[in-house]
């Protein structure tokens, strides 16, 4: 798109923005026809934009140095260059060195959703194995079944040109002989079977692992189940070994929890205004009811259904309500929670990835991790909040963060229904432009786009 008719497009969404915000109701035809308009224009994405933001130095993708560097081995620079990657982010500018140094140093990494953690991690295991060595070295943690096929994903992608490094699965389906050792140096799989596999199977000798990857550490660390599984893996682990724990977000208790269970650590931290990605544009719309909300949804599906999108819902019961419904309007959609079978969830995922379906209705569950580069649109049907009603400022973070990846353009939509959840949506922006220019913010609270240029200002 030429300059100036991205400029035009630029100032139309504000236009249409503000608009939308200031009580624009989603029955209202106006307010209607405007976000249908701002959604199509943030579908536009510049081709050279990542090259743009690698050479700004406040993006979270700039980085001054190449991947030849970072001093990789050829093979992994092969896998690197294969994906397609021509430059390291911010994150794996910094962290690479520190987890590739010797000795070996533990580290507590945070970086915005999409600018290229997984990379930064596997990278850094599949620099530390040694492939002569036919037993696991390197364990990886996620909290989800989808996150760790698509880690893997990414590890035998990176390690494409590196044959002799070999990488198993932990995780639930996945039934092994009784008594048997691995052969494998990197293991990706969930808590539970992986202290199986270093506990009671024995099918890991815990002893002889280098490096232990906490992904998603926050939340790893912060639910109760995940964080007795994670430090009863990490007890087994020599003293020597290396621990590397990685997250988008890191709440103040949990950060401090982090620094108190990895030993002198080095630390990345993203300052409050930092967390959230300029790239990503919010807004919310003004509904009545859970039907309202509904209706708001099938009156832009024709605009979300362009590239492709993820809404999230609160309850797994109110995601089969409204994939239910959507189906019964003639939309095509894909349905994800919790309670389904874990082959059934990696298939929906893979035909969602596949671009067969455009839609995925779903709940938390894939809110963490999620890589769909053609995502666009991120709605919360229900917004974030915890189990006392408060809002989940780190999971709003995440779910929008689905969108927006490594310098694309995204957009998040929040569908608002109640007084109740107009608050939880201005105590979330007044969360993340806190400690950014706070009467600015105050004065527009009821205006997410505002709050975001405010506080990357
Ligand atoms: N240096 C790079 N150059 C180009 N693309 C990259 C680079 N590093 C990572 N990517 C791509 O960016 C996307 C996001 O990366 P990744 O999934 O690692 O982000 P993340 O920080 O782990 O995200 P999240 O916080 O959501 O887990 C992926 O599709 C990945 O292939």
């Amino acid at each position: 798109m030429a300059t100036d008719s991205w400029a035009q497009a630029v100032d139309e969404q504000e236009a249409a923005a503000e608009s939308v915000n200031h009580g624009g109701r989603f029955d209202d035809k106006a307010a209607q026809s405007l976000l249908n308009k701002l959604i199509r224009n943030n579908l536009v994405n510049n081709t050279n934009q990542v090259e743009v933001l690698q050479r700004d130095p406040n993006s979270p993708l700039y980085s001054v140095k190449s991947f030849e560097e970072l001093r990789l081995k050829p093979q992994l620079l092969q896998g690197v260059y294969g994906l397609g990657f021509n430059r390291p982010s911010k994150i794996q500018e910094t962290a690479l060195p520190m987890m590739l140094a010797e000795p070996p140093q533990n580290l507590i990494a945070q970086s915005q959703s999409g600018t290229g953690k997984t990379a930064a991690f596997v990278l850094a295991m599949l620099s530390h194995v040694d492939p002569n060595k036919r037993y696991p070295q390197c364990l990886c943690v996620s909290p989800t079944y989808e996150l760790a096929l698509q880690t893997g994903k990414v590890i035998e992608l990176m390690g494409k040109h590196y044959p002799e490094v070999r990488l198993v699965y932990a995780i639930r389906g996945n039934k092994l002989q009784r008594g048997m050792k691995l052969e494998e140096q990197i293991v990706i799989g969930t808590p539970g079977t992986m202290l199986d596999w270093c506990g009671k199977f024995k099918f890991i000798d815990p002893k002889k692992i280098m490096v232990f990857v906490l992904d998603e550490a926050d939340v790893m660390i912060a639910t109760q189940g995940h964080q007795d599984q994670s430090i009863r893996i990490q007890r087994m682990l020599p003293k020597n070994c290396q621990m590397l724990l990685f997250s988008a977000t890191f709440e103040e208790t949990v950060w401090n929890f982090a620094q108190r269970i990895v030993p002198e650590p080095n630390i990345i931290k993203l300052k409050r205004e930092e967390e959230t990605l300029d790239t990503i544009k919010q807004y919310y719309v003004l509904c009545n009811s859970r039907e309202e909300k509904f209706q708001a949804l099938c009156n832009i599906y024709g605009a979300i259904t362009i590239a492709q999108a993820m809404i999230f819902c609160h309850t797994r019961k109110t995601a089969g309500w409204l994939a239910g419904e959507l189906s019964r309007e003639g939309h095509q959609v894909a349905l994800l929670s919790g309670e389904m079978q874990v082959e059934q969830r990696a298939a929906v995922i893979d035909r969602f990835r596949d671009g067969k379906e455009k839609v995925l209705v779903t709940t938390n569950v894939c809110a963490r991790g999620i890589d769909v580069e053609q995502v666009s649109v991120v709605i919360n049907f229900d917004l974030p909040v915890d189990k006392d009603g408060n809002p989940d400022n780190e999971t709003y973070l995440h779910r929008i963060g689905r969108t927006g990846r490594f310098g694309k353009r995204g957009l998040a939509i929040n569908m608002v229904d109640s007084k109740m959840s107009m608050n939880i949506l201005n105590r979330i922006q007044e969360h993340f432009s806190k400690s950014a220019v706070t009467t600015h913010a105050r004065t527009h609270t009821h205006n997410l786009l505002y709050t975001q240029t405010v506080a990357s200002s």
